[in-house]
């Protein structure tokens, strides 16, 4: 049972806390089109909450919005209980969210282990100068985000790739790194763009296991779209459904499964 204020607790006996993200009524505009259509649906601490829908349904509008690359043009994020304002990029990080992204966005001719350092830029609190110089502070900085960088590329086990130039990897691994940059801002709030797409029946398995493990390890509340609805069925706690800019659904895996609109949606049943 959903107690607004509390959390719940889940099928599997893990308690999922307050309210972290609340998107209150939220319209999106790119001209004419109208990608939102006033959606409303919360994210509560330490859940898997996923956001699905056929293609143009307005996932990756809506994770945009999330991450606060896109102002609504109508309605309010709140995020920790504060309206949140419009943010640049690093003003998004440093509140502790991070992110992926549905093409992967690596540097491909550098190393998995300096792709995942990269993830902890926004953590660095000396400047690049006296990095370059390797003094004191930034010697002791160097060590920690190292340290950190090297606990994520264990947990997704890469190390036997960890000086491989990102090019050279398969697709499925690329897809890891990316997972690992974004762990390397020990975000509290992680954002996955299609984390499953483009990937075999193997790979998929394993990212699900992964998720789930930054889930229990980590305590890091998850919000993900998803074009598949098999594959997020089994990973989230709640599923927000859209179609068409709405939402027609949302609620456990099984009440969405159940439900007719979302049936017809993914049929594709014609609208009026
Ligand atoms: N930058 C943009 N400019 C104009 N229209 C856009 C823009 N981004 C999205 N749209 C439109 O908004 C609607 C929702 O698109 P969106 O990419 O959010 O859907 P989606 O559910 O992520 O789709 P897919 O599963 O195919 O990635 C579509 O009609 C799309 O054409």
């Amino acid at each position: 049972m959903l107690d607004q204020s509390q959390g719940y607790t889940t099928e599997d006996g893990r308690k999922i806390g307050g309210v972290v993200m609340e998107m209150r009524n939220i319209t999106l505009r790119f001209g004419g089109v109208e990608a939102i259509k006033d959606i409303s649906f919360d994210i509560r601490e330490g859940e898997i909450r996923a956001i699905i829908g056929p293609n143009g349904a307005g996932k990756s509008s809506m994770l945009n919005v999330i991450s606060g690359f896109y102002v609504p043009q109508e309605g309010q994020v709140f995020y920790k209980g504060a309206p949140r304002p419009a943010m640049k990029p690093y003003q998004v990080a440093q509140q502790g969210i991070a992110r992926t992204f549905q093409n992967i966005a690596l540097f491909e001719g550098m190393s998995v282990l300096d792709n995942v350092m990269t993830g902890r830029l926004t953590k660095m609190k000396t400047g690049l100068f006296s990095q370059a110089l390797w003094l004191g502070k930034s010697e002791k900085e160097e060590t920690e985000n190292r340290e950190v960088a090297e606990k994520i590329i264990d947990f997704l086990e890469i190390q036997a790739i960890r000086k491989t130039p990102v090019s050279r990897l398969p697709y499925g691994l690329k897809k890891r790194v990316e997972l690992a940059r974004a762990l390397a801002a020990e975000p509290s709030l992680l954002l996955l763009d299609e984390p499953m797409a483009g990937m075999n029946v193997e790979e998929k398995e394993d990212m699900s296991r992964f998720i789930l493990d930054v889930n229990d390890e980590f305590g890091t509340t998850i919000a993900l779209i998803e074009h598949d609805m098999g594959v997020v069925m089994d990973l989230s706690d709640r599923v927000v459904v859209m179609d068409y800019g709405k939402k027609i659904g949302d609620g456990t895996p099984d009440e969405v499964r159940g439900n007719q609109a979302v049936i017809d949606a993914y049929l594709g049943v014609a609208h009026d």
